[in-house]
């Protein structure tokens, strides 16, 4: 292995900390940072996520409340819901696990989340507000992936070539923003790029985001490259597994992320982030 691994889990510890101390802070001032999660449905993998993030909520001392719902819930009782925890003053942010079943349409309830409490940065003004450089929520999963960078001294990424592996709106391209934004040059591949392996070799940072396993193996990347796996798939083991071929790109990279340990614990750092951030908010607005 040549490649330095970038711990998530560790870089995780060192964040929650400073969100803790800052929620302590602000709940002296009789402020307690407040989250929301909303769940609908059953599917099991969301029930061990969002458990993950309620727990995550009260390590670092928030309010957090779990909003569980069956699956048969309609939209009109969900978008009630979400106009009820918009209104709420102990409630600074509001996450709504996706995905939604189907009878419910995503986007009208993600644009009913005021976008002062849309910690997830899914509303559209908070792409909107990235996009152009304004004040908003940042998208948790490549707002990690920032920290991540951040963390290796690569917070300005002047004179690098990053290069994106999926274009969701949730990921690939709210990731391409943030890289733009740190001065790199951005190229963002999808299904429709002809020659992936052409784009990932002129690049200095890599981050993976497609879903699929083995989409960046070894042979497609630079020496000394950074590759960031945000990948969630089953191998055939059913053990947990990015979109790169760790084993193979570690020999490569100059720096990777792990999976499990690696971009999974950030976004839910990043969740607590942007909640402490929305509540500081509301704390300097009532000042
Ligand atoms: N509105 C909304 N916001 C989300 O942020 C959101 C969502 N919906 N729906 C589902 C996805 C998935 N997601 C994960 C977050 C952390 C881990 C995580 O911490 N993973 C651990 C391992 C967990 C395990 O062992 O299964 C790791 O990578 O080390 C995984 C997945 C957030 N999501």
């Amino acid at each position: 292995m040549t490649a330095q691994l970038i711990d998530g889990n560790a870089l995780s510890k060192q964040l929650r900390a400073e969100v803790a101390q800052r929620a302590a802070a602000l709940t002296a001032r009789g402020l307690k940072p407040g989250l929301a999660v909303v769940l609908v449905g059953d599917n099991p993998a969301s029930a061990v996520y969002v458990r993950n993030k309620v727990k995550a909520c009260e390590d670092v001392g928030f309010h957090s409340v779990l909003e569980k719902y069956e699956a048969t819930l309609s939209e009109a009782e969900l978008l009630a819901r979400i106009d009820a925890l918009n209104n709420d003053p102990a409630i600074h942010g509001i996450l709504v696990q996706l995905p939604l079943p189907k009878h419910i349409d995503d986007h009208k309830v993600i644009e009913a989340i005021s976008p002062l409490k849309d910690v997830d940065g899914f509303h559209v003004a908070s792409a909107g507000a990235l996009m152009v450089g304004e004040v908003g929520f940042k998208a948790c999963t490549p707002y990690g992936c920032m920290k991540m960078l951040e963390s290796i001294g690569m917070a300005d990424l002047r004179g690098k070539h990053a290069v994106v592996i999926g274009r969701s709106n949730i990921v690939g391209k709210p990731m391409a923003m943030m890289l733009l934004a740190a001065n790199a040059t951005v190229t963002i591949t999808h299904s429709g790029t002809a020659d992936l392996a052409a784009m990932t070799r002129q690049a200095d940072v890599i981050v993976a985001a497609v879903g699929k396993r083995n989409v960046l193996t070894a042979d497609m990347v630079k020496p000394g490259a950074v590759v960031i796996d945000v990948g969630m798939n089953r191998n055939d083991e059913g053990k947990l597994c990015g979109d790169v071929d760790f084993d193979g790109c570690k020999e490569i990279a100059g720096f990777i992320t792990p999976v499990p340990g690696g971009v999974g614990p950030m976004t839910i750092t990043m969740l607590l982030v942007n909640t402490m951030e929305a509540a500081e908010r509301v704390a300097a607005a009532a000042a």
